[in-house]
């Protein structure tokens, strides 16, 4: 049969290259090539099947992930694939599992806090996945606390171990992926006790079930914690709980790059900072705001092949309905989340290459870039998954009713990533982590020059009395004008808290009592960053027929939808007046004029698979109706024709008699 494609008129409108595009989307042409071939290899497997991921119940559901890891692995051995096309495969079987937590925690954890007799001894293993690993830090009574963790380490110098050690209920291990049902390891985080002194919190590997037939070892209690948000969803994954009870593992089993205990038990601190025990956390929240534009993307992809798709109201003359992406309220709430997943792919791959940079500088002991790496990690960590789940939930109401559907892919999307805003880090307390480094650098001015992404702060004094140069709608197009609007604000919010702050006598009680408006400085500083990073990305040559200027439109949406969305904070801090934020609405209005012809195309340059949207309202060929018809009767209720129950509960209903006069 013929396959129709209902939205080529749409993609005939663009005025760009979508194959340019594409590139610009996925990094690089070999990045690109790469995205392609292996998603196209998982779509076309059945082997990875997930339309009926919803539908099953908990313990089916898991093991059917357990079955896809597995031939997923299969798959990687067989093909001989690399590194980078093994992680792209997991990236596009798409389905939470232990393996997350394995490679994406207990590895990097090794290989950045453990020595290198350590690395040599474990890596080997977990990357043959002769040992199955997991990230195990948070406890039932701690989590964003970890300073608060409970769980002991204590060192035995007539054994040469530690035993490890959960003291209380509150101690018990709680939420580690992959922990619940398979890891057979975990890099445990305790309090290291040594000669009866408490050194902090340190990441230990602990083995927690047997290789032979995967029985919890003696004195380890270990289970899942129970089904989660959504249907399917993050529920194929086995969040867990572990008790340890004076459970001895060898002195070596300490990871030991930023301190050691030695044979005769005596604590060593090397000349690394402490905070590198945090590592594994700064580098998973650099992929975090990676995977972000992932997963808003997807869901900006349903929803706007959808809205093209969907008619409501305005027919004329018996003509055609208007298409719902035409009416400008659709177009407001979706254009700025499209601009935002873009925005998000290039802070994305900026801060991957801010993070190599600090691991570089951290491996020639240069530890100089340690807490900006930390506040932008943490920052854009928060600020990106805020938007993304936030999107996500906006993406399902721009689908209308159809969006509430399974089927539309965009509620499990939603379950799947909502947690993103407390894992890794609870947003709040993140931001108050960018607040601190602000409220720091403020205090340094004068002091110590602030450089990187605080480095606007040198020109404190310009930015403190600046006034908007904006008299037309389009000079609010000019990189500078925005670019030093959104920096003024920041600057005046970060000052704003630090002049409150110097009038507490305790620090840390006025640090708490301002903590709320602490926080809106620091999303001030987060957006500036993404704002400036997509207008430095756009100073670049980017190849392609219209690809650039695309993309200068999409920059420009995101930078004054920010504006018009937060212009009670531009407004109050005097970095413009109410006739400048009118004239950004004006112009925000003609932008999603511009860009409504090429949506379908920008959509289509994430170069998703009908399988990796997994959705039928954002299918490539917009076919909808026909699709949501058929899968309406693939559902098992529509087994049979009357429901199993009928005879229990329908039937006496409805025979029932009742002799009541009223009724
Ligand atoms: C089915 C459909 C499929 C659909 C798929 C959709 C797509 C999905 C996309 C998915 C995306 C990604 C997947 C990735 C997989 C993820 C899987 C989940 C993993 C989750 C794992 C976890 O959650 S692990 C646990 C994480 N825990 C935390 O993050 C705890 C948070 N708390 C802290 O970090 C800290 O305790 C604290 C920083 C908040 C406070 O610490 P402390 O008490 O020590 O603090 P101080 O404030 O006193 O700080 C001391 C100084 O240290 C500095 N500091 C703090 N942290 C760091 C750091 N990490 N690095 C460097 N420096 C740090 C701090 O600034 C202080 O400095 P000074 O002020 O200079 O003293
Ligand atoms: C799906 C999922 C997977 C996870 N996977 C893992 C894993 O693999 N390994 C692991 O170790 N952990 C894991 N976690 C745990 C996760 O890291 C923690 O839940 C997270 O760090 C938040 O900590 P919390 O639960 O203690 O929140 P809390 O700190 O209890 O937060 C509760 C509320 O208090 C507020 N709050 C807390 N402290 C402050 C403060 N100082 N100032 C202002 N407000 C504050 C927060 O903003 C929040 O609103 C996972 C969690 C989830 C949901």
């Amino acid at each position: 049969m013929e396959r129709v494609d209902h939205l080529a008129h749409e993609r005939n409108k663009s005025e760009f290259d979508v194959d340019a595009m594409k590139i610009v989307w996925a990094g690089s042409p070999h990045a690109f090539e790469l995205s392609d071939r292996i998603s196209k290899l998982v779509a076309s497997d059945p082997g990875f099947r997930k339309d009926n991921r919803t539908m099953l119940s908990r313990k089916d559901l898991f093991k059917n992930t357990l079955r896809k890891a597995a031939y997923a692995w299969k798959t990687i051995v067989d093909l001989h694939l690399s590194e980078e096309e093994a992680a792209k495969l997991r990236f596009y079987v798409d389905e939470p599992a232990y393996t997350d937590l394995h490679w994406g925690m207990f590895v990097p954890a090794i290989k950045g806090q453990g020595t290198d007799e350590q690395q040599q001894k474990w890596l080997p293993l977990a990357y043959k996945m002769q040992i199955i690993g997991c990230y195990a830090q948070t406890e039932l009574g701690h989590g964003s606390n970890v300073q608060g963790l409970e769980t002991t380490a204590t060192f035995d110098p007539q054994t040469d171990e530690f035993i490890i050690h959960s003291p209380t209920l509150t101690s018990s291990k709680w939420w580690p992926g992959g922990l619940g049902k398979v890891a057979t390891h975990a890099i445990a985080y305790a309090r290291l006790i040594v000669g009866g002194r408490d050194y902090g919190v340190n990441g230990f590997i602990v083995q927690l079930r047997s290789l032979e037939d995967h029985s919890p070892l003696p004195g380890i209690t270990v289970g899942d914690i129970g089904m989660k948000f959504g249907n399917g969803a993050y529920n194929t994954m086995d969040n867990g709980v572990l008790q340890f009870d004076h459970v001895r593992i060898p002195r070596d089993q300490m990871l030991m790059r930023v301190s050691q205990v030695t044979r005769e038990g005596k604590y060593k601190q090397s000349d690394v900072p402490r905070q590198l025990v945090y590592g594994t956390m700064v580098y998973v929240r650099q992929t975090i705001v990676a995977d972000a534009s992932c997963a808003l993307s997807r869901a900006v992809c349903i929803a706007t092949r959808y809205s093209a798709v969907r008619r409501q109201f305005g027919s004329q003359n018996g003509g055609p309905e208007t298409q719902v992406i035409d009416y400008k309220t659709q177009q407001s709430r979706l254009f700025p989340l499209l601009a935002s997943a873009y925005a998000f792919r290039f802070i994305g791959e900026w801060l991957k290459w801010l993070y190599t940079d600090v691991t570089q500088r951290l491996q020639a002991n240069d530890f100089s870039t340690l807490p900006e790496a930390h506040a932008c990690t943490a920052g854009l960590k928060s600020l990106t998954t805020t938007a993304t789940a936030d999107g996500i939930e906006e993406c399902r109401k721009l689908c209308g009713g159809h969006g509430y559907l399974c089927s539309s892919g965009l509620p499990e999307l939603f379950a799947v990533y909502v947690p993103a805003c407390t894992y890794e880090g609870d947003n709040t307390v993140l931001l108050l982590q960018v607040a601190r480094f602000l409220m720091k650098t403020v205090s340094q001015l004068g002091v110590k020059k602030p450089v990187g992404t605080i480095g606007y702060m040198t020109r404190v004094d310009h930015l403190m009395q600046c006034r908007c140069g904006v008299q037309r709608a389009e000079d609010w197009l000019n990189p500078s004008a925005l670019l030093e609007a959104f920096e003024a604000r920041a600057a005046r919010m970060s000052v704003a808290c630090a002049q409150n702050l110097s009038n507490f006598d305790n620090p840390e009680e006025g640090f708490a009592e301002l903590s709320a408006d602490l926080v809106e400085a620091a999303v001030a500083h987060c957006q500036l960053i993404i704002v400036s990073k997509f207008i430095e990305k756009l100073q670049q040559e980017i190849p392609g027929k219209g690809v650039k200027q695309q993309l200068e439109v999409l920059c420009n949406i995101y930078t004054l939808f920010l504006l018009h969305k937060h212009q009670g904070d531009f407004l109050s801090t005097g970095c413009i007046t109410p006739k400048h934020a009118s004239l950004a609405n004006d112009q925000l209005r003609s932008l999603y004029s511009q860009v409504r012809p090429n949506a379908i195309a920008l959509v289509d340059a994430f170069n998703y698979t009908d399988h990796f949207l997994g959705s039928i309202l954002g299918c490539y060929d917009g076919n909808v109706y026909p699709k949501l018809y058929e899968a309406a009767w693939e559902d098992p209720l529509n087994d049979s024709v009357v429901p199993d129950g009928y005879h229990q509960y329908i039937r006496p209903l409805l025979k029932q008699q009742i002799r009541t006069a009223r009724l």
